[in-house]
């Protein structure tokens, strides 16, 4: 006999589908239960901490049916798939054994449960490899949200990776080993050949169109069609998408993942961050595209123009801000909650929430209205007022979140609803009259009506009075302190209050699905608004930060570069007494070689440029007293050393990776903030590298670079380059040792104080005399300073000759060795 014949039909059944579900933890839906056997139960039972028991010889855990979501959270936040099993009949009217059918596959990329969700975008990438493009799609399901973005290599995949929030990959077998190998610690999952045919036809099905031509999808098709299959695979019901938007990389500034962390751009391991400062946003929404933004600044002067306007107008306008800022606090997340509605899974809370949330819309456009810089933004917003009017004419103030108990739907909306109703409170207070009446009759005080599962209504009688219980009484239940009975009376109430319980359930659920029904014609231009509203809390936010923290409008400029006052943005926040610095560049001053002593302030000066940067290109004020900035296409950053041990790669390693993605993708648009190169390997490799870097940055590539550096030596380029400035940090020196003043001046650091700073930290008082000894001694030694004099006057001017140098160098470098 084989095992399975063994098996009762209820694990018959279970093994069946548990064939299909192989790569899931099965949860197996039982009574009150779900249930998970075999490996599945092993595991549920440590992830969860829950006890593992047997079900005929079979390993069993079980969670309650009420608490699935939560359960389902730490399975799906642990890293596994779980699929749904569901009864799919009521057990009582099941004949032989329950229907049972998987209603959802959970996995991280696809999940649109609000408890299961933080209010950040939660992404599914899928990722194909097809004619020598990586083709991706990213789909936020919870939102609607389809982007659509080639890549040119592997690692740029991994790149984008870094610094999205996505948590789940999906892909076809041919490239799914490359991706686990980088990145193992994310949910990744193989497509087999299935998922990718008749892609076309899968996408005009969704979207309900005959032709897909205007997504100008490309190459793209393919993984967008497979998409679709694995959503409809783990949500098995129709998909609901917003149309795909291209990902150009040429709107956008590029910023790479390096970037995003050495700027400390978004919450991360830095802790401190941009966003965090900025984000004083009112609504999810808005929270939501503020980071989009912040990752994604503009290029097109006309774009950050029109953000720029709106922030102004609000900035100028605080009365206004204010009032508008009240609105959007009581939005809800309108985005998740129409994707709920396209699923049918949308709650009657969400509907209240969103009836809120849309009655607030003709405020603001009402309150936008009054300030003539923003009608146009005012004149895109629709107002909902039929939808509104519907939800606050059927669904209760405060309903109860299971259509069918009789509490979602409002009095007055259902003749036939309410008819029900009051035949349920008139029997349940008929019910208590029966209960007083039988008192009386029998003289039995302590006779009580109660309710369960198998009898339905019975009568109570403690066993001390059992002797006055008169003949109509029948017995249906012994317990031990007392009897259960019934009598045809207390049947015909139970016939009444049950008919008329199953009726409301009918009658409520079903005017539940109409009402979502009639609101869910309105989505895709209730989406376009929450998009606006979305917009319009970032842009209000910006203007509030803005005024908060003493920002300034910034002017854009193809040329200059002019910063008065610059602050950084997060580490004002922090200390006491942030000391404000200029900048300037320009066509021809491009290049600043910054030297000071540790913790002078050199790296909080470099990056303060790249944010206020970034801060203009958002459509933000910034926090400068002055500044007129050229629009970057890129930020380039090479800060710190680091190893990085997922990829074996050493410190110095690493550090030359970033050198040679600065050098192959900078353009002469480009912002290049470099803080230490070179400090990976010997000194004299060190200093000969950084030095043939920076000729390059400014001879070929004549980007803005700003170079902070402990080479010192790198500060004779300036006695080379007219172009080339320096910087250093003023320090005072006093009894007590140096203080650090902040203040950037022109000039070249005299000293590191490498040693003070080692005295400052804690490092015991022999050690620093010692080092100073040292430090005298091997100073006298030194040849470096004399050999790169050596290079300054001979040996470069060959080398720039050699090299293909365009006249403007020629002139640039003349006019250097002239000074
Ligand atoms: N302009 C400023 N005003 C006030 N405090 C500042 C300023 N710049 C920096 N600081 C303070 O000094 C600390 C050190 O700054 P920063 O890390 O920029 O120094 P650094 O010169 O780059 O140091 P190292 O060479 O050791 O990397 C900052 O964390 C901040 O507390």
């Amino acid at each position: 006999m084989n095992k399975l014949e063994k098996l009762t039909p209820m694990m018959k059944q279970y093994m069946d589908i548990k064939k299909n579900y192989s790569d899931a933890i099965l949860l197996f839906r039982l009574g009150d239960f779900y249930e998970a056997f075999f490996e599945d139960a092993k595991v549920i039972s440590k992830v969860l901490n829950i006890v593992l028991t047997k079900r005929q010889n079979a390993p069993m855990a079980g969670i309650p049916y009420h608490a699935l979501d939560n359960y389902l959270k730490k399975l799906v936040e642990s890293g596994y798939k779980v699929a749904i099993c569901e009864q799919m009949e009521d057990p009582s009217q099941a004949k032989g054994i329950v229907r049972r059918e998987v209603t959802r596959v959970v996995t991280p990329g696809t999940l649109i449960e609000d408890e299961m969700l933080s209010t950040e975008n939660n992404y599914l990438m899928a990722v194909d490899y097809f004619d020598g493009t990586f083709h991706s799609i990213l789909v936020d399901v919870s939102t609607g949200e389809v982007l659509v973005k080639e890549f040119e290599s592997l690692s740029s995949v991994i790149d984008f990776l870094r610094i999205n929030t996505v948590s789940q990959v999906i892909c076809p077998e041919s490239i799914f080993d490359d991706l686990k190998k980088e990145i193992p610690n994310l949910f990744i999952e193989k497509l087999n050949d299935w998922y990718f045919e008749e892609a076309e036809k899968k996408i005009k099905d969704t979207y309900r169109v005959a032709s897909i031509d205007h997504f100008e999808l490309g190459k793209s098709l393919r993984i967008f069609g497979a998409t679709i299959k694995y959503l409809e695979y783990t949500l098995m019901v129709d998909i609901s998408l917003s149309a795909p938007k291209k990902i150009e990389e040429t709107d956008w500034m590029i910023l790479d993942s390096r970037t995003v962390e050495n700027l400390s751009l978004i919450p991360g391991e830095r802790g401190k961050n941009l966003y965090d400062i900025l984000n004083k946003t009112k609504t999810s929404m808005g929270a939501r595209l503020l980071k989009k933004w912040i990752l994604q600044p503009l290029r097109n002067f006309e774009k950050i123009m029109e953000r720029q306007k709106i922030v102004e107008a609000f900035f100028n306008d605080r009365l206004l801000l204010n009032e508008v800022r009240e609105y959007l606090n009581s939005i809800y997340d309108i985005e998740r909650i129409l994707t709920r509605l396209s699923y049918k899974k949308a709650t009657p809370k969400d509907l209240v929430s969103l009836r809120y949330s849309i009655s607030v819309i003709p405020n603001i456009i009402s309150a936008l209205e009054t300030n003539e810089k923003l009608v146009e933004f005012s004149r895109k917003i629709k107002t909902f007022t039929n939808v509104e009017k519907l939800i606050e004419k059927a669904i209760f103030e405060e309903p109860s979140n299971t259509p069918g108990d009789g509490k979602v739907i409002k009095d007055g909306f259902s003749i036939e609803l309410d008819e029900y109703r009051q035949l349920l409170t008139h029997s349940s207070d008929k019910l208590k009259e029966f209960e007083i009446k039988e008192k009386e009759k029998t003289g039995i005080q302590k006779l009580k009506i109660g309710y369960n599962q198998v009898f339905g209504y019975y009568i109570e009688v403690p066993k001390g009075q059992i002797k006055n219980v008169p003949d109509y009484f029948i017995r249906k239940q012994t317990l031990v302190n007392s009897e259960r009975y019934i009598t045809p009376e207390l049947k015909e109430f139970e016939d009444k209050i049950m008919s008329a319980k199953e009726k409301i359930e009918i009658i409520e659920k079903k005017i539940f699905e109409d009402v979502c029904q009639e609101i869910s014609k309105y989505i895709p231009e209730i989406k376009q608004t929450a998009e606006l509203i979305a917009q319009l809390d970032v842009l209000t936010n910006l203007a509030y930060v803005s005024s908060l923290y003493g920002y300034t409008k910034p002017e854009f400029s193809k040329n200059k570069f002019l910063i008065k006052k610059g602050r950084h943005a997060v580490v004002e926040r922090y200390v006491s007494n942030f000391i404000p610095n200029d900048t300037y560049m320009d066509e021809n001053i491009r290049m600043y070689i910054i030297t000071g002593p540790n913790m002078s302030g050199k790296s909080t000066y470099i990056r303060q440029v790249g944010l206020i940067t970034l801060l203009a290109q958002i459509g933000s004020f910034v926090p400068a007293e002055y500044a007129v900035l050229p629009i970057f296409d890129r930020i380039f950053t090479r800060i710190g050393a680091r190893d990085d041990i997922s990829t074996g790669r050493s410190t110095f390693l690493v550090e030359m990776n970033e050198v040679a993605l600065i050098l192959s993708k900078a353009t002469k648009d480009s912002l290049v903030l470099l803080d230490e190169v070179g400090r990976g390997t010997s000194t004299f490799d060190g200093i000969s590298i950084a030095w043939a870097m920076s000729e390059y940055l400014y001879n070929e590539i004549k980007c803005k670079t700003m170079f902070a550096t402990h080479f010192t030596e790198l500060t004779e380029l300036s006695d080379v380059y007219n172009g080339i400035r320096n910087l250093t940090i003023k320090v005072e020196e006093t009894n007590n040792g140096v203080v650090f003043l902040y203040e950037v001046i022109e000039g070249v650091a005299d000293k590191s104080y490498g040693i003070e700073v080692a005295a400052i930290a804690g490092v015991p008082g022999g050690v620093v005399e010692r080092a100073k000894e040292i430090l005298k001694v091997i100073t006298e030694k030194s040849e470096l300073e004399k050999k790169v004099r050596v290079l300054k006057e001979g040996q470069l001017k060959k080398l720039a000759r050699k090299s293909k140098i365009s006249k403007d160098q020629i002139s640039i470098f003349e006019v250097g060795e002239n000074n």
